[in-house]
């Protein structure tokens, strides 16, 4: 099913959740809405589910007009971060309760139910917990069969909402590939809620950044992350070096910034050097990192003590290294990207080294 968001906003009392929100989803699309804690994410969720109503602006499923159909109407499965399923079924019961309490006419017979819940129980790698309790299963085997809930009344749309946030890492890791290719499988439109930027990049066709409410930006991960459209989204995806202040000419010739400005610059753009050359900036290693198939380099600019990150592939370093804490290096950053300074979320972005010139 293909949703068009026209023009959305919703307010809680005076405050502005969602402001004139404007996006297309294609039939089968599998997109993200990625944002900081309170950018609205969630609310558009319930928007397009029909468990909030939007003060203004139009829903379209497949062109019709749903805006102010209920959730039953809608076709729409759920899954929640933390989706209580009954404690008192089985499992098997869990799968098969959106059927069961189907008005008698459209009720499926007690074998088509039971059917329906093995071929689920099998699409999620389960059918050996069918008998079980909820409590008897880890999170990670919950959240699917959450899934297999949310699946077992063939809606149109999947809704899901941090589903994978309370589990840990391994396990996040092992659904989010389970997930996406369960998504090939059925190619059913799918909108899922993130506050992580690795969990958007790797998952989603489409990925929807937010901030306070509207969209920065809408695009696939790679136009999100390598063409980001402002300051917020540049800082908001990727790790990244962040530069603010007037002088930044020091290290881009010939760019002279106010204090309205910021630059960034990804760790992968900043490269090393142990010879001086036009604009290189001198630079001492403060640590090194060995991640897998990347090297993470801390490196100490020595005009102000500020921290820099840069990150070479492992045949990189091994022709330009090995570097140990305190050798002298010279940094090139020519291809930093300045904006004009907005308001930026400082505490929404873990990953990022600031610098502050
Ligand atoms: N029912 C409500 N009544 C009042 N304010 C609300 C309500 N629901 C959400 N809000 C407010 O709207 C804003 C957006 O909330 P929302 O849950 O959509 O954000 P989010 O991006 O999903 O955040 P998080 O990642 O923390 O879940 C927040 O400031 C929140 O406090």
């Amino acid at each position: 099913m293909g949703i068009s968001i026209n023009g959305v906003s919703k307010k809680f009392h005076s405050f502005q959740a969602v402001d004139q929100i404007n996006l297309t989803i294609p039939t089968g699309d599998f997109v993200a809405l990625l944002g900081p804690s309170g950018s609205g994410k969630t609310t558009l969720l319930r928007l397009i589910a029909g468990l909030e109503l939007p003060n203004s602006g139009q829903i379209l499923f497949n062109d019709l007009d749903y805006t102010n159909k209920n959730v039953k109407e809608r076709k729409v499965g759920f899954v929640f971060q933390h989706y209580a399923l009954f404690k008192h079924m089985t499992i098997f019961e869990n799968i098969a309760f959106g059927l069961k309490v189907r008005p008698r006419k459209f009720r499926p017979s007690k074998q088509e139910i039971k059917k329906k819940v093995y071929e689920l129980l099998e699409l999620v790698q389960l059918k050996e917990v069918a008998n079980r309790y909820p409590s008897q299963l880890s999170g990670g085997q919950r959240q699917r069969i959450a899934l297999a809930r949310a699946l077992a009344v063939d809606p149109e749309v999947l809704l899901l909402d941090e589903p994978f946030g309370a589990l840990d890492a391994k396990v996040r890791q092992e659904l989010r590939i389970w997930l996406r290719e369960l998504h090939q499988k059925m190619n059913i439109t799918t909108i899922f809620v993130t506050h992580d930027q690795e969990e958007a990049l790797e998952m989603a066709d489409t990925i929807v950044v937010m901030n306070q409410g509207k969209v920065e930006q809408i695009g696939t991960p790679q136009q999100v992350y390598d063409r980001p459209k402002n300051a917020f989204v540049y800082s908001f995806l990727g790790r990244v070096n962040e530069f603010r202040g007037e002088a930044l000419g020091t290290v881009k010739d010939g760019c002279h910034l106010s204090d309205n400005y910021v630059g960034y610059l990804r760790p992968h753009e900043v490269h090393l050097s142990t010879i001086a050359s036009d604009n290189s900036l001198p630079v001492e290693v403060f640590h090194v990192h060995s991640v897998g198939a990347s090297v993470r380099i801390e490196i100490k600019r020595l005009d102000n003590d500020t921290l820099i990150e840069a990150e070479l592939s492992a045949d990189e370093y091994r022709r330009i290294g090995p570097f140990y804490k305190g050798d002298r290096l010279y940094a090139n950053c020519d291809s930093i990207v300045v904006f004009q300074h907005q308001h930026i979320l400082e505490d929404s972005l873990p990953k990022t080294v600031a610098s502050t010139i």
